[in-house]
């Protein structure tokens, strides 16, 4: 009863329908058909090569930016297909943050990082700037360490620091989505451990989307995870049964550590 309610209560904030992407000649990702759900964190899973950056990567159409791509299908958000729609990149980019392997703050202050969304979609007046810029430090996990020095550049910081400011950053422009490409893989454990408390708790406010090479990372942090395989989604469930109860041999193999 349960997991029907959820069912019918979840709505999909991205729904793929059949979609492929070439770069040139070579096929990346073949026939691609699933849903991400709003407020659930999903994991994208697989070896490397198998196209789990590609994908992260189509949400937010970064992909645009590379002209040997070529992609068909549907890639439907909030029931628009991104390939045909007239929808405004920096409108999209505003609705699905992203944030990267490596942290990439701007050589500017820590203030300037978080508050450099918020101007560039018109926002002005220094109060609204100084309250974004602190409840996107505070949903970060970052703004007790780093409220007494706002105005230190943010590349002073050290590399989990960076990353959490990355996330603030993103978090400024009040998105729905958050795309997150291997987002721990460049820290320490203990960065790493705040990265994921961090994710778990914006997972009531968020959409996420996490790329992610470790297995353990997956299965505490996410509620929903994707298999792929050499271009192609092998399968997509609830994290705990896709790590107990895969439907593929190629799934168990690769989750239980036996291939990747
Ligand atoms: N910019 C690019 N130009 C051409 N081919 C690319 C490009 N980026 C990725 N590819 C190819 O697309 C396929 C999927 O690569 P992708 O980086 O998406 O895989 P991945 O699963 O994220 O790998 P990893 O885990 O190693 O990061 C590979 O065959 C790769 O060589």
């Amino acid at each position: 009863m349960q997991a029907l309610a959820e069912q019918t209560e979840t709505k999909n904030v991205y729904d793929v329908l059949d979609f492929n992407l070439w770069y040139g000649n070579n096929q990346a990702l073949k026939n691609i058909s699933l849903q991400l759900k709003e407020k659930h964190v999903t994991a994208i899973i697989g070896p490397s090569g198998c196209g789990k950056s590609t994908f992260i990567k189509t949400l937010n159409l970064m992909s645009r930016l590379n002209p040997d791509i070529r992609m068909a299908g549907e890639l439907n958000f909030r029931g628009e297909n991104l390939l045909t729609t007239s929808m405004d990149l920096a409108e999209l980019r505003k609705a699905v943050g992203m944030v990267f392997q490596k942290p990439n703050p701007f050589p500017k202050s820590i203030y300037e990082n978080v508050a450099y969304g918020p101007r560039i979609h018109g926002i002005r007046k220094k109060k609204e700037l100084d309250e974004i810029v602190e409840s996107s430090l505070k949903g970060a996990f970052l703004w007790e360490e780093v409220k007494d020095r706002l105005n230190k550049n943010a590349l002073s910081l050290s590399g989990g620091q960076q990353q959490r400011l990355c996330i603030a950053r993103a978090l400024a422009t009040k998105p729905e989505v958050l795309l997150m490409d291997e987002p721990t893989s460049a820290l320490d454990p203990i960065s790493t451990t705040k990265v994921e408390e961090l994710i778990t708790s914006l997972r009531d406010s968020y959409t996420i989307v996490i790329v992610t090479h470790n297995m353990q990372q997956a299965a505490r942090i996410s509620d929903e995870t994707a298999f792929f395989y050499m271009g192609e989604l092998v399968e997509i469930g609830p994290t705990q049964r896709i790590f107990s109860n895969p439907e593929h041999k190629r799934t168990e193999d690769y989750v239980s550590g036996q291939f990747g």
